[in-house]
C-alpha cells in the first residue's frame, strides 16, 4: 500500500515512483495507492475507486472503474451506472483559447534583472524578465533547481550574489512551502489578527474564504489542524494580505484532488480580479497547467547548477520542460485534463517525433 507517493516529488520523480510501484505488480501482487495528483494516479493505476461524501461525516467508496472512466466520473461528479450525482458542478481544465494572445497584450508592471545566487556548492542563474498585472507565472523545475531560492530572493529574504542588481522592492505576500504555525488560538482569531480587512470584506468572503471551506474549521484551534486544513488557511492568509505580488510555494501540498482544483480556481480568479501578479511553484502538472498564464522553466543539474529561464508562454514552456523530462502529454477530450502518455506508447512516440511534448487542446 502506498499513501500519497508523490508528495513533494517533482514531476520526473513522481513518474519514476509510479513506474517503480507498477514494477511490483505480478500475478500474486496487488498494489493499492492513495494519490491526489490526478496525472500520477492516471499514470499509476489500472483501476480506481472514487471516494465521495461529506468530510468528517460520511464517505462512500465506488466500485472500481478503469482509470480513465474513474477519473472522469470523479471530475464529472456523476456516476452513470448508478445515476448518482455526488457534486453539483463538474470540474474542467479547459484553458482559454485566447490565453496566448492575452499574454502578448499585457503591459509589463515590473522588471526582474538577471541575478545569480550561490548557496554552498549550488549555483543558480536567473535570466530575469518582465511581469505584468493579472498574470500567474508557474515555476517548472526538478527538485533542487532553485525555485524556492528565487522566490525567497523576490520576497527580499535572500540577497543576490555580490554586485548583482537586486529585484525591485515590491510589496510581497508569501505562502511558504512548509507551514508550521506558532499561533495559539482559533482560525478565526488568526484571520482577524493577520488579514482583518480582507476577512471582513464580502467579496473576499465569496471569492476566497467560502470556496476554501474554512467555515467548518473557523473556530478550531490552529494547532490542531490537519495538513490540508493548514494549507487552506495558509492560502487564505497569503491572498488576504495586500501585496503587489503573491508568491505561492506548492499550494497543492496536502490538498486532495478536489481541493486542488478549487484552490487553483480561487487563486486564478483572485489574481485576475485583483489585477495582481502571482508566482507559483507547483509540481502537480494538472494544477500547474491550469494555473499558468506563463511559465519559468528551470534547466540544469539539480543541487549543482541551474538556470531559471525568462518567462515564456505556457505551450512553449511546457513543451521544453517536458522535453527535458522526456515525457509527452495529451489532453482528455472529455474534460481537457492533461494525461501523461505511457513511455513508448504510440502517442508518446508520435508526439516526440513531432517535437510536440504538450498539447494545449486536442
Ligand atoms: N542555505 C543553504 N545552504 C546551502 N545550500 C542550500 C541552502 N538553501 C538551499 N540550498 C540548496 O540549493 C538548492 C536549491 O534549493 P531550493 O530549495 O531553492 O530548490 P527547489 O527547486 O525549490 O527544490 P524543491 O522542488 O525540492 O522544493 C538545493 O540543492 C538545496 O539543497
Amino acid at each position: 500500500m502506498f499513501d500519497e507517493p508523490s508528495s513533494y516529488l517533482d514531476v520526473k520523480q513522481r513518474l519514476k515512483a509510479a513506474t517503480m510501484i507498477r514494477s511490483l505488480l505480478d500475478s500474486n501482487t496487488y498494489v493499492i495507492a492513495v494519490e491526489h495528483d490526478l496525472s500520477v494516479l492516471d499514470y499509476l493505476s489500472d483501476f480506481i475507486c472514487c471516494l465521495y461524501g461529506v468530510p468528517s461525516v460520511y464517505g462512500v467508496v465506488t466500485v472500481p472503474s478503469p482509470v480513465r472512466d474513474g477519473i472522469n466520473i470523479f471530475l464529472d461528479g456523476y456516476i452513470p451506472a448508478e445515476n448518482m450525482r455526488f457534486r453539483e458542478d463538474s470540474l474542467s481544465f479547459k484553458i482559454s483559447e485566447t490565453a496566448e494572445e492575452e499574454v502578448a497584450d499585457r503591459t509589463p508592471k515590473f522588471h526582474c534583472p538577471p541575478m545569480t545566487k550561490t548557496l554552498g556548492s549550488f549555483q543558480l542563474k536567473i535570466e530575469g524578465g518582465d511581469f505584468s498585472d493579472s498574470e500567474i507565472i508557474v515555476f517548472l523545475g526538478e527538485n533542487g533547481t532553485g525555485k524556492t531560492t528565487f522566490v525567497k530572493m523576490l520576497a527580499g529574504k535572500m540577497e543576490p550574489d555580490d554586485g548583482a542588481e537586486k529585484p525591485p522592492q515590491l510589496n510581497v505576500s508569501l505562502k511558504p512551502q512548509t507551514i508550521a504555525p506558532k499561533f495559539q488560538g482559533t482560525v478565526r482569531m488568526l484571520l482577524l489578527k493577520q488579514i482583518k480587512a480582507a476577512f471582513m470584506h464580502p467579496q473576499f468572503q465569496t471569492d476566497v474564504v467560502k470556496p476554501m471551506k474554512l467555515d467548518n474549521i473557523i473556530d478550531q484551534d490552529v494547532q490542531t489542524l490537519s495538513g490540508g486544513e493548514l494549507q487552506r488557511v495558509a492560502l487564505v492568509l497569503a491572498l488576504g494580505k495586500p501585496a503587489d505580488i503573491y508568491l505561492i510555494d506548492e499550494p497543492s501540498a496536502y490538498l486532495d484532488s478536489e481541493q486542488r482544483i478549487i484552490a487553483s480556481r480561487v487563486i486564478k480568479r483572485f489574481i485576475l480580479h485583483s489585477k495582481k501578479t502571482a508566482m507559483i511553484i507547483e509540481h502537480d502538472i494538472i494544477m500547474a497547467t491550469y494555473l499558468a498564464d506563463r511559465v519559468i522553466v528551470y534547466e540544469g543539474q539539480p543541487s549543482v547548477k541551474a538556470t531559471a529561464k525568462k518567462p515564456e508562454a505556457l505551450l512553449s514552456g511546457m513543451n521544453s520542460f517536458l522535453a527535458t523530462l522526456e515525457v509527452s502529454m495529451r489532453r482528455d477530450p472529455t474534460n481537457y485534463r492533461p494525461r501523461v502518455n505511457k513511455l513508448n506508447s504510440i502517442k508518446d512516440k508520435e508526439q516526440k517525433a513531432a517535437g510536440q511534448y504538450f498539447f494545449l487542446e486536442d
